[in-house]
């Protein structure tokens, strides 16, 4: 591993996007984040993935800055998670769409882009910014439409686009494809490696392992763990899908999941026994 922080390298190079060292979240009663050491490569897509309920929300909270009770080292874009410079440079899509139905799309980018960049002398650039993220999602031929009667499909698309105003160093999706069909899936893809070919980094979630093989770089959680990708086990190893499945020796990420699920188990169940 490299040891450097998500500053610039000593050679000049970027460092990593995200960059976790003990990372650590409670919330209520229980640790939903359990001391995680990870990073996030600048410019490429890392899939978050594990099941309903590891912590992957959470996580994501903790890198945007919008969660409480946050302990460890947390650098996102070479900045503290949550200081107010980052606020401009991250795009967060939560997994509500957080629009407005009431209002068309235009409306609806407007208003953010008027939060984003209030005031007279920037009507021309919110202007811009605008036009451009209702392209970037191919909503041209709906930005008039009520965004109450729009498709659950064309409904993500909006809330990726606000998302996407003021064209983010680093985009976080949280379960982007929840409830879509397939052909929508597969077009919202299409759309993050657009999106990761400008350059963008994005961090997006799934409890779907099929997607696992859509990303450049994968995170695999459970119960607020880390089971491969991380930086504090490299023998964990691989952390592109075809590594993972090289190293456990299976077809498909889903089953090299399983396989990581189950050695943890064991160890899990023998250290409780030498213990006794
Ligand atoms: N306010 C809270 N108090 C106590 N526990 C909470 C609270 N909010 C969330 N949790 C617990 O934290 C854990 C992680 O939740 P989180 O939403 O991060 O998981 P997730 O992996 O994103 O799940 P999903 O895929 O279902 O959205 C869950 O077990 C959840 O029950």
């Amino acid at each position: 591993m490299m040891n450097y922080g998500s500053g610039p390298a000593p050679d000049g190079a970027p460092g990593p996007a995200i960059k976790a060292e003990d990372l650590a979240v409670v919330r209520g009663p229980r640790t939903v984040l359990k001391g995680l050491h990870f990073e996030v490569p600048r410019g490429q897509i890392t899939g978050l993935l594990g099941p309903s309920g590891c912590g992957k929300s959470t996580l994501m909270r903790a890198v945007v800055g919008t969660q409480a009770k946050v302990t460890g080292t947390l650098e996102v874009l070479g900045e503290p998670a949550g200081s107010a410079p980052l606020r401009s440079r991250i795009g967060y899509v939560t997994q509500a769409p957080s629009v407005y139905l009431d209002l068309t799309v235009r409306q609806n980018l407007d208003y953010f882009a008027t939060i984003l960049m209030p005031g007279r002398g920037y009507a021309d650039l919110r202007h811009d910014y605008v036009r451009r993220a209702i392209a970037d999602v191919d909503l041209e031929t709906h930005r008039d439409a009520l965004a109450g009667n729009l498709s659950g499909g064309q409904l993500s698309r909006v809330s990726l686009a606000v998302a996407l105003l003021g064209t983010p160093e680093l985009l976080v999706l949280d379960e982007p494809t929840v409830g879509l069909d397939p052909v929508l899936r597969r077009d919202l893809w299409q759309l993050f490696h657009d999106i990761a070919g400008r350059g963008t980094t994005i961090l997006v979630s799934s409890h779907v392992m099929d997607e696992a093989e859509r990303c450049h770089r994968l995170l695999l959680m459970r119960e607020g763990e880390i089971l491969a990708g991380g930086t504090s086990r490299p023998e964990a190893g691989g952390d592109t899908p075809e590594a993972l499945r090289r190293r456990m020796d299976t077809e498909t990420v889903e089953a090299a999941f399983l396989r990581l699920v189950d050695e943890a188990t064991a160890h899990e169940t023998s250290s409780k026994e030498s213990s006794r």
